[in-house]
């Protein structure tokens, strides 16, 4: 049994045994030993990545010194616990068998890559007599961040991991205070704490890393070559975090590669901040690639952003807490109105064009919700096991019920009479459900209800819950995730998203985030708590109800 201390965590494995690994490619790359790799089974593999020792200790030393090399480049390199443990494993019966967790971390681009013979300067935080950098003050490549905090002991699958870099100041940055020109823009909808992250980058990048040009880009993507920029310093964004919007303007579409392309280049943006959802984070993606096709000095860090909370791999987006706070008000509102007439239904609509966060978020903070509908729940209308008959059973037991839908819900319910609409950006609008809805619950009960008084107030607050300044605990998650991209962005990485994953800052690959989507995962008991407080239908219908209990010969599962 050899045991590693990788300096995140503990690996152990069996020589000889079958190894374990997140993702071949992943050591194919870093350490050029495709194949000697298979998943690990048995316990006492917490997820960790090692090398086959019948491929040879040079496999890994190898890679070991190609790393070395390359974070000597980065001025980076300390002996490290991977390095101190190869030490360890050489005095070992000759056997090797290495566990290294750089192996399986998920690589962010650095300027480095592109440009070898980078000047590394020290952190001006080392000359700042306010901070006093102590040991373990700076983060280096060593420091990851695992993906999975929940393992499942029994299921090797479960156990592979992904780990990011941790987010946070370096000890060596790649520019100087003086070279560095920054440009921030924000993309797509609005969002709560969008100016508390623009505030909090002027300010860090001003005070911190002594950066004295900051523009502002206007209106989103199309502001890189259509609009003037504006100059910001720490008096200009002062009071911008009490603010809701953003200060800088935004809109969706004017993604002209070229002309974006062309204005970083000409303007000499080295450090560019964009923060957007989905849509910005793949505009992003070609912006980093195209700067690179261009051979240019430029980071490209992104902070991710939407009210729907939909962003991949991170915890959660900024302003979504916030969001969530002021949806309270709309929901207590329909249930005062609801409970103050017989019969009376208040339904609510809250944003979520792919996913339910919001609606699924707002109803466990909530006590008065009887009914919850999101894009990821399919439900239907009439028959048994329907809405119809749910609100008539909770109209019949209580007297009111209180219904909230996520815009995206009920698409497929509604009929279309057109061609899908979309956006400047090209994202697809819903149709208004909550219209749709309540039109059909009203037509429902005067038809099947004739003789029972009804009222129906729906309530659509779409805006005021994202058009409002970020709340104390947004305004704090903004500051961190402002002040991670910049300590990214001025020590050399490039196309990587900011965020939390697990409680801890990360940087992470920008791909990874751009072309993925987190959704309310209902197969999570999570899901059952909201059915445990509204004690909702499935809505899944009878006859599949028996199909989903019975063998195909018609006996009982
Ligand atoms: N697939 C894409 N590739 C490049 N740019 C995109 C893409 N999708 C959207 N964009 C651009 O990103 C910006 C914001 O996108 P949008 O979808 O409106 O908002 P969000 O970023 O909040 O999802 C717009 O300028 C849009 O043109
Ligand atoms: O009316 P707008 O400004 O296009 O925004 C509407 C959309 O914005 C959102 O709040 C969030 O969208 P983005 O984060 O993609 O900008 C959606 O829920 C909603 O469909
Ligand atoms: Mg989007």
């Amino acid at each position: 049994m050899a045991a590693v201390s990788c300096g995140l965590m503990q690996f152990s494995g069996v020589f000889g045994a079958e190894f374990c690994i997140n993702s071949v490619e992943q050591t194919s790359n870093r350490a050029g030993v495709r194949g000697s790799v298979a998943a690990c089974r048995g316990p006492g593999f917490a997820c960790g990545l090692i090398f086959n020792c019948s491929d040879g200790f040079g496999s890994g030393s190898e890679w070991l010194l190609k790393d070395k090399r390359k974070l000597q480049r980065r001025g980076a390199w300390r002996r490290s616990a991977a390095e101190k443990d190869m030490d360890a494993l050489k005095h070992e019966n000759g056997k090797a068998e290495v566990q290294d967790p750089k192996l399986h971390d998920e690589k962010v681009s650095h300027l480095s890559d592109l440009f070898p013979d980078l000047t590394w300067y020290a952190n001006p935080l080392t000359r700042n007599s306010y901070f006093h950098p102590v040991e373990g003050f700076f983060v280096t490549e060593d420091d990851l961040v695992a993906q999975h905090v929940c393992i499942n002991a029994s299921d090797p699958a479960s156990q592979i991991q992904k780990y990011f870099l941790r987010a946070g100041p370096r000890d060596k940055v790649v520019f100087e205070s003086e070279e560095v020109k920054a440009a921030i823009v924000t993309c797509g909808g609005l969002c709560p704490g969008l100016n508390t992250v623009i505030r909090e980058l002027v300010n860090g990048l001003w005070h911190l890393y002594g950066v004295r040009e900051i523009s502002g880009i206007q209106a989103g993507y199309r502001g890189f070559y259509s609009f003037n920029t504006l100059p910001l310093n720490p008096k200009v964004v002062d009071q911008w975090h009490k603010v809701g919007g953003t200060m800088l303007d935004t809109s969706r579409g004017g993604m002209d590669l070229k002309k974006i392309g062309d204005s970083i280049e000409d303007r000499g943006y080295n450090l560019v901040f964009i923060i957007g959802g989905d849509g910005t984070l793949r505009g992003a993606h070609e912006i980093f690639k195209e700067v690179k096709r261009r051979g240019l000095k430029v980071s490209i860090a992104c902070i991710p952003k939407t009210v729907d909370n939909d962003v991949a791999v991170i915890d959660r987006s900024f302003g979504f807490q916030t969001a969530v706070e002021v949806a309270q008000a709309a929901i207590n509102a329909a249930h005062v109105e609801a409970s103050s007439t017989p019969n009376g239904v208040g339904l609510v609509k809250l944003m979520g064009r792919y996913a339910g966060h919001i609606a699924f978020h707002a109803t466990l903070s909530s006590r008065d919700v009887d009914c919850v509908l999101i894009p990821e729940v399919p439900f239907f209308l009439e028959g048994s096991g329907g809405l119809f008959e749910f609100v008539d059973q909770r109209l019949a037991e209580n007297g009111h019920c209180v219904i909230v839908v996520a815009e995206g819900a009920g698409q497929d319910l509604i009929p279309k009479n057109t061609e899908n609409v979309k956006d400047e950006s090209g994202n697809v609008l819903s149709q208004d459900i909550g219209f749709w809805l309540s039109t059909q619950l009203k037509n429902h009960r005067k038809t099947q209800h004739p003789d029972k008084l009804f009222a129906l107030k729906y309530i659509d607050p779409t805006y005021m819950v994202r058009a409002v300044p970020s709340n104390a605990t947004d305004t704090y998650y903004c500051t961190l995730l402002a002040h991670s991209a910049m300590h990214g962005a001025i020590a050399g990485y490039t196309g990587f998203v900011s965020g939390p994953v697990n409680g801890a800052y990360c940087y992470i690959p920008l791909e990874q985030v751009a072309y993925n989507q987190k959704v309310v995962d209902v197969n999570n008991h999570v899901w059952a708590w909201v059915r445990s407080l509204t004690n909702q239908p499935d809505f899944i219908k009878q006859e599949e109800q028996v199909l989903a209990l019975t063998n195909p010969n018609g006996t009982l599962k």
